[in-house]
């Protein structure tokens, strides 16, 4: 049987003299596609991805790419591995051709493969137009662009991109999120970010790491399912009494905020707010605002966090 492309073994570090900044990671991935880990500040995203990469030693725990151990075999493993770290690794005096040459030489790749190689991953990145441009003289957004090509010129099965959007302008993050969706067709991908939204339109799966901990991991669909709102917030001129609310198929429960703000609580209503507009037309309640009162971020994280074992 083929081995996964990472297998994460109990993993925990702790920087020294601090407390773990990670504990007990497992986490397995055997095909392409996108896995978002998601995590506050500080959540402990960046240690678990320098861990992978073999840029840091763990404290405790295994790391295994394509089945190598990172720590025994880290050449041998980093053949398999594209890492973009958060601060880009870029020589800004270097032209695009020269940085990526060097960085596919560091990959020991042989001496024939690289151009070829240069040329594809410049071509799937969008900068084949700027191979002799300096990198001091590019964008933001181009410059991550260069940064995901130095990850993926020596096609490893798996990269590593740790917060790629971040401080980017929103056209270039629009640009950046479709270049990660392009690679994962052919590499397994594993990218940080601490905005849900964002793991939500790019990942199959999700990891959210709360205090150095996993406290999800499962399918998106999974997670949005969890997260599901489960109450509307209403502003009605001339409400209805409480009876009457109540008397709605999957409504559970009438809160009146004020005389006219009211917070309804629904169990598995998918066409809630649709149907609420309807009644409100039909019956002269006069609906002025409604809107789905999904959980916040912070509120998940802290649900979330409670389920935990320490
Ligand atoms: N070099 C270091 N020395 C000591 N503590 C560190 C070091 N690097 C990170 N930490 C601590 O480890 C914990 C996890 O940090 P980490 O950078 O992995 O989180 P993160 O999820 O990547 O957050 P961010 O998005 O802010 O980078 C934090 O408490 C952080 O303060």
């Amino acid at each position: 049987m083929e081995k996964p492309i990472l297998k994460i073994e109990n993993l925990s570090h702790r920087y020294s003299g601090t407390n773990w900044a990670i504990r007990d990671i497992n986490m397995e991935i055997d095909r392409n596609g996108i896995l978002g880990l998601l995590g506050s500040n500080g959540a402990g995203k960046s240690t678990t991805m320098n861990i992978i990469c073999g840029v840091l030693n763990q404290t405790e725990g295994n790391v295994y790419i394509n089945g190598i151990d990172i720590r025994e075999k880290p050449e041998l493993a980093k053949q398999e591995i594209g890492f973009l770290p958060q601060t880009l690794p870029l020589y800004t005096d270097l032209t695009v051709d020269e940085y990526l040459t060097y960085c596919a030489e560091l990959r020991l790749m042989e001496k024939g493969k690289i151009k070829p190689a240069l040329e594809e991953a410049k071509e799937r990145c969008g900068i084949a137009h700027f191979s002799t441009r300096l990198i001091k003289n590019l964008s933001g957004g181009y410059r991550q662009r260069v940064g995901v090509a130095q990850a993926i010129i020596h096609k490893p099965r798996l990269v590593i991109l740790d917060e790629p959007t971040n401080g980017l302008d929103p056209n270039q993050i629009i640009e950046v999120r479709a270049l990660i969706k392009e690679i994962a067709k052919e590499h397994a991908v594993v990218f940080s970010s601490h905005i849900l939204s964002e793991v939500q339109v790019l990942c199959k799966e999700i990891m959210m790491i709360e205090q150095g901990r996993i406290v999800f991991a499962d399918t998106m669909d999974a997670f949005n399912n969890y997260v599901e709102p489960h109450s509307v917030l209403l502003w009605m001129e001339n409400p209805p009494v409480e009876a009457e609310l109540l008397q709605i198929q999957g409504i559970d429960k009438v809160e009146f905020l004020t005389e006219r703000q009211i917070r309804l609580w629904f169990n598995g209503e998918q066409n809630i707010t649709e149907k609420l507009i309807v009644m409100s037309i039909e019956k002269g309640w006069r609906l002025r605002e409604i809107s789905l009162d999904k959980t916040a971020l912070d509120e998940i994280f802290k649900q979330l966090s409670t389920k935990i074992t320490l």
